[in-house]
């Protein structure tokens, strides 16, 4: 297999570089050159190091010891450079390995090389009696080494403490990247680094190599991927050959030689044990607040994205790294945690956001999207914006987000993957802390007083890159695929070029330094951070060395895995970091608080609470209002009820009020009309005699007291008929029985008048029976409607309807005493009534006597009515002529007078008012009191 990449010319002291990327260094090419010697690699400073064949019998040769079979790499020569070497060793040896790999790997043969010898040899005048690898982990302590892990992970009182991190950084090896340092707070980790180096100062080189070695917190690790073929047999695969437990990989061919990382794997190895190797530490220092990235680079259908993303049965570094993630977080109680993802890719040297994009990946599924660019700012470094965040709760949504993402990135097949990827794409999971307070969660806080700690904000970023590849027969895929190279050949410059910014001693120095071509491409510009420094980086380099099925393929592969191992070895050489726990961000204010959600959430939460506490507060107010107006409301209805039924009650009572009144009117019609057949009976009677009397004047001739005669005359006349009428139609209304016998008695002159007294005086007494009926009855109602009254004042209305019944009591009361008098007033005048017969009986009887009538028709007529105690009757003696003229004249006078006497002596008693007219009626306090008393005005006799 061939490639397209530009071959650069390869200076004579580094490993096979045929296939690699025109580099423009020629010192990087130094650097790059040395390769990892076995010498280097020897001193194991972790379990599986010290699995590598620690052994103290080894002589340490000051260059590599290859086997013979394998031919001499060209490094080898250059090993004896002494500076490189041993930083390279350092670096190397400084690398984590898991510890539950000791015991097995301690039982591992040596490797089939020989190159353990030669690298423990080379430990060995230094610490004969002790295992390199315990001496190494001590000195050059990392944030990915074991050290590191164990303290951190294995129980929370590490984890509270910042002392855990002995990371090997020196204070020297952060100048290569200072300027764009996310880090102001501690520097425990070069501090202790420094104190590490420190405790071997009689190895002046180890020093040395501590100090300028930020690499312990690089990884560089390569897989190789199982040939298609089926051969596994990677062991010796044709020139090549594997050994995973001494981390080499050794090529005999014209460019070959011997390449140690810091983990290779072979085609044995699964995914966990690849994660747990390159990214299981880095993520747990993420969590404590580091930045970390892992990214996987090689030629296409090498297996990057089987690495990163695994498969269901096999999951890969993403998904076991968040379920990483949330372990730690479930181990952390003393934190809280807020994550947020982000998944982008570059395609095409364009960034697209897989998480705003319909999936498919296919060209036109980003559009309506904002193009999104790179920024950079002092403390997030560059980012993509915009750039959708989604923020996660549990592995299962992050797993689902990311699922996601892969669906809409672009995919395609090609002569070496049927699936292959055309993009970039990048993972970033941003993780943001901060200690909880003791005692107090969530706004109890707040409620103390107590604030919480700052937050602390770290990113990892995953990244699978697209595949290196060569030309490609469709126009699209050579498009994508010169982007892919183009992009993965300015990441190689990049890294080749960051050793020329160190110093001797490994220190940045932008200024004397070349220009670092981050801004070449977006993916450099985009690894920025980590490549200069600011994170803790792991790169997985993958490979196929099986001739898959062709001559040309093996070819091909060979020329790709040469150059992927060249730019792992470089990557390995060239990348310092010095990555510092990220400070913790106070406050919400600031470039940096602008994006701590955890602690604007925190706000928001409590903003949200106070509002919370403010509408329950305001609810319970409303409630409590809501109660009243209830409450008002119901005592409103409830008097609105009380008053509707006293209006109900009002409206029965005035009904029964106005029909008792109709009657009482009645009864008074009545009363009247007997009072005026009373008043008019005897005005007539008296007329009637006087009628007598004035025929009997007529015929004497006594024209003096005509007018007054006549007057009365004309009067009587006019009150007759009007008692004839009125006593008609009262009878009628009282029974019709008793009209006949009225009619009768009406008729006449004397003996009609009597006749008429005589009705009107039963008609009178059949007038009283019916009201004592009436007056019954209406008691009868009277006391219903009392006890309906009563019946509906027991639902609740007591006071109320207390009231209504006094009030009733009061009026029948008052009804009952005004009938009463009434009652008593027509017994008055009855009585009156009996006088006014008995006076007229005494004058019919004096009249008699004067006129000498025998048949007495008029007293005997009189007789017939009710006897009252009168004055005895005058003396009558029988006269003839102008003697009796004169004995009459004398008889009339005698009665007139003695009428007079009678009513001049009753108003002398106040029984009666005498009117201007000289009529006469009766006084009204005689009414109340019930004196019998004519109701009617009597006209004056005189
Ligand atoms: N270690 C491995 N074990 C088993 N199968 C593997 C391994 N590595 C890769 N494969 C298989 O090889 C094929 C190509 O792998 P993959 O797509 O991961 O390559 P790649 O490097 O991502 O390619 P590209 O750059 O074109 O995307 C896949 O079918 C994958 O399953």
């Amino acid at each position: 297999m061939t490639t397209t990449l530009p071959r650069p010319s390869r200076p004579s002291n580094g490993p096979p570089t045929i296939a690699l990327p025109a580099l423009p260094v020629s010192k990087t090419r130094k650097s790059t050159g040395a390769l990892p010697s076995p010498t280097n690699k020897s001193a194991p400073n972790t379990p599986r190091s010290g699995l590598r064949a620690p052994s103290t019998t080894f002589a340490p040769p000051p260059s590599p010891a290859p086997t013979s079979a394998l031919p001499q790499p060209r490094a080898v020569s250059t090993i004896g450079t002494p500076a490189r070497t041993l930083r390279k060793t350092v670096s190397i040896n400084s690398f984590p390995q898991p510890p539950r790999n000791e015991t097995r790997i301690n039982s591992l043969p040596p490797s089939p090389l020989g190159l353990d010898a030669s690298r423990n040899s080379a430990r060995k005048p230094k610490n004969p009696t002790t295992p390199s690898y315990l001496h190494l982990s001590n000195s050059t302590p990392s944030l990915l080494n074991n050290s590191g892990e164990g303290k951190s992970i294995s129980s929370a009182s590490v984890r509270m403490s910042d002392g855990l991190f002995s990371v090997s950084s020196p204070p020297q090896s952060r100048s290569s990247s200072a300027q764009d340092s996310y880090s102001t707070s501690a520097t425990t980790y070069d501090d202790l680094a420094d104190g590490a180096a420190s405790r071997h100062a009689g190895d002046s080189s180890e020093k040395r190599s501590s100090k300028t070695d930020g690499k312990g917190n690089v990884l560089v690790s390569v897989r190789v991927r199982p040939d298609a073929g089926g051969n596994e047999n990677n062991k010796t695969e044709g020139e090549w050959m594997v050994d995973g437990r001494r981390a080499l990989i050794s090529c005999r061919g014209k460019e070959g030689g011997d390449y140690h990382y810091d983990n290779v794997f072979s085609t044995h190895d699964d995914n966990g044990k690849v994660y747990d190797h390159i990214a299981k530490r880095l993520v747990r220092r993420v969590m404590e607040g580091y930045h970390g990235t892992v990214f996987a680079y090689g030629m296409t259908g090498t297996g990057k994205t089987f690495s990163m993303q695994g498969t269901a049965t096999s999951p890969g570094v993403i998904p076991l790294a968040i379920t990483d993630i949330f372990s730690y977080i479930r181990e952390t109680p003393s934190r809280e945690f807020l994550l947020r993802v982000s998944y982008l890719e570059i395609y095409n040297e364009r960034i697209h956001d897989l998480l705003s994009m319909s999936t498919g990946g296919g060209i036109g599924s980003n559009a309506g999207q904002d193009e999104i660019k790179l920024r950079e700012d002092a403390k997030r470094g560059v980012y993509a914006t915009p750039l959708k965040e989604e923020i996660v709760q549990s592995p299962t949504q992050l797993l689902r987000v990311i699922a996601r993402g892969d669906q809409a990135r672009r995919t395609a097949s090609t002569q070496f993957n049927s699936r292959s990827s055309r993009s970039h794409a990048v993972v970033q999971i941003v993780v943001e802390s901060r200690e909880r307070v003791p005692g107090n969660t969530g706004g109890e806080s707040k409620r103390s007083g107590m604030l919480p700690g700052g937050v602390r904000v770290s990113t990892l970023s995953l990244i699978d890159l697209a595949g290196s590849e060569k030309a490609a027969e469709s126009k699209e895929r050579r498009t994508e695929g010169s982007h892919i190279n183009k992009s993965l050949l300015t990441l190689g410059t990049v890294i080749s070029k960051l050793s020329d910014h160190k110093d001797k001693d490994g220190k940045s120095d932008g200024k004397e330094g070349k220009h670092l071509p981050y801004r070449d491409s977006k993916l450099t510009r985009l690894l920025q951070g980590a490549l200069s420094g600011n994170s803790l980086v792991s790169i997985l380099c993958t490979i196929q060395i099986g001739s898959a099925g062709s001559a040309a393929a093996a070819n091909s592969h060979t020329t790709e895995t040469i150059n992927t191992l060249k730019f792992a070895s470089r990557a390995k050489n060239n990348i310092v970091s010095h990555a510092k726990k990220a400070e913790e961000a106070l406050g919400s204010g600031g470039d940096g608080g602008a994006r701590v959600l955890l602690e604007r959430y925190r706000m928001e939460i409590l903003e949200l609470r106070q509002q919370l506490e403010l509408q329950a507060k305001a609810k319970k107010d409303r409630k409590a209002l809501e109660e009243e107006e209830k409450v008002a409301e119901e005592e409103k209805a409830r008097e609105l009820e009380a008053e509707y039924r006293h209006e109900e009650q009002m409206l029965e009572m005035q009904l029964a009020r106005t029909a008792l009144k109709e009657r009482i009117d009645h009864l008074n019609r009545l009363i009247l009309s007997s009072k005026s057949i009373g008043v008019n009976s005897g005005s007539f009677s008296s007329l009637g005699v006087r009628a007598s009397m004035l025929s009997t004047r007529s015929s004497v001739a006594t024209p003096t007291s005509g007018r007054p005669t006549i007057e009365r005359s004309s009067s009587l006349t006019s009150a007759s008929s009007t008692v004839g009428r009125r006593s008609s139609g009262g009878g009628q209304r009282l029974s019709g029985g008793e009209t006949g016998p009225e009619d009768d008695d009406s008729v006449g002159e004397f003996g009609d008048s009597v006749a008429s007294l005589a009705a009107q005086n039963r008609a009178l007494q059949a007038d009283l029976a019916d009201k004592n009926r009436y007056i019954q009855t209406l008691e009868k109602r009277l006391v219903q409607a009392r006890r309906a009254s009563s019946s509906r004042a027991s639902t609740g209305f007591s006071a109320t309807s207390k009231g209504i019944l006094v009030g009733e009591d009061h009026s029948v009361a008052a009804l009952l005493k005004d009938k009463d008098a009434e009652i008593i007033d027509l017994r008055a005048r009855l009585d009156d009534k009996d006088r006014i017969l008995a006076a007229l009986r005494t004058a019919a009887r004096s009249r008699d006597v004067a006129e000498g009538t025998t048949d007495g028709r008029t007293s005997q007529l009189l007789d017939n009515m009710p006897q009252p105690p009168l004055s005895p009757p005058a003396t009558v003696t029988p006269g003839t002529g102008a003697l009796d003229t004169r004995k009459r004249r004398k008889s009339v006078d005698e009665m007139s007078k003695m009428l007079e006497e009678m009513i001049h002596e009753r108003v002398e008693n106040g029984q009666i008012i005498r009117g201007t007219r000289g009529s006469v009626r009766v006084a009204d306090h005689r009414r109340l009191e019930s004196l019998p008393e004519p109701a009617a005005e009597l006209e004056p006799l005189a």
